[in-house]
This record gives C-alpha cells, structure tokens and sequence, in this order.
C-alpha cells in the first residue's frame, strides 16, 4: 500500500510524525509537501496535489493535515472520485473505510496530539471496504458527481 501524504504551514511536524510512524511498519509514503514551514501556504494546493496522485494511480490512500483537518478535505473532495474524511478518533476513521470507502484521511494538528492521530491512522490503514449495501451508497454518491458533470 502506497500513501500520499499533504500539508499546509500549520501542520508539518504532524504530517513527519505521520509519516515517519506509517515507515516504522514498512509502509511506502509519498510526501507531497510543503517541505519546510519557514513561510505560509495554501492549504487547498496541497488537497489538490495528493487528490490527483490518487485518482492518477500514484498512491492508493491519502493522507493530509492541516489546523483542523477541515479545509484540506474540502479541497479534496472537489476531486471527483475522492472521499476525504475529517476525523478525530479512531472510530470513525475505521468506519469510514468500511462504510464510506474513504480514500483520504484527513486529521487537524490544532485538534489531536501526536499519539491519537497515530492511532487514527493505525485504526484507519488497517480497516477494509465491506462492500455489499455499502457500495449501492458509494454509488450514490458518485451519482451525484455524475449529475453535477463532474464526472
Ligand atoms: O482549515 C484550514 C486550516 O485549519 C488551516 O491550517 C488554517 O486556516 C491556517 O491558518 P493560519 O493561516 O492562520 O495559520
């Protein structure tokens, strides 16, 4: 499994954490910047550039930080066939893959230390789609995409 990690200014000592912890158990990362923090950046660009690595095949999942978590999904889910996910406890980010298919993860440095998005993270890379009822909804929401022209 191959994942894309983002960030924004506010959030790159999370994003190394994250990383750093996701190659501790072999698992191959992608980051897709910022590199430093020295100056400020547009969250959207990097919701974009780990967006697009998905859908081009680049990586599987996805991963992005920002203050909260919120305004980095945003900007992904404008990308169609992407289902970023806002989350604060490991619960959540399990369901999320089992029911909603997630492909992003999205988490705030602002909101949760260190060791809780690890577990998030953890809870989140090692649950699976159950398909079944769940896909017929995944579909819907791809319909959706489809009447709005977006795909
Ligand atoms: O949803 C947006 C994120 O939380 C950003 O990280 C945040 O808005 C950045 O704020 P500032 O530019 O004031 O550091």
């Amino acid at each position: 499994m191959k994942i894309g990690f983002g960030c924004d200014h506010v959030s790159m000592t999370l994003k190394n954490i994250l990383i750093s912890h996701l190659e501790s158990r072999e698992i191959e990362c992608i980051d897709y910047g910022p590199y430093t923090s020295t100056s400020k950046v547009n969250y959207p660009e990097y919701g974009l550039k780990v967006a697009e690595a998905i859908i081009a095949g680049e990586c599987d999942r996805g991963v992005l930080v920002c203050g909260t978590g919120v305004g980095i999904s945003l900007a992904a889910n404008k990308v169609p066939g992407i289902r970023a996910v806002v989350c604060s406890e490991p619960y959540t980010a399990k369901l999320s893959k089992e029911h909603n298919n997630s492909n992003i993860l999205s988490m705030g440095e602002r909101v949760v230390g260190a060791e809780l998005a690890k577990m998030i993270l953890d809870s989140w890379i090692e649950a699976e789609f159950e398909g079944g009822r769940h896909q017929d909804r995944v579909n819907m929401i791809a319909d959706i995409e489809r009447k709005y022209g977006a795909i």
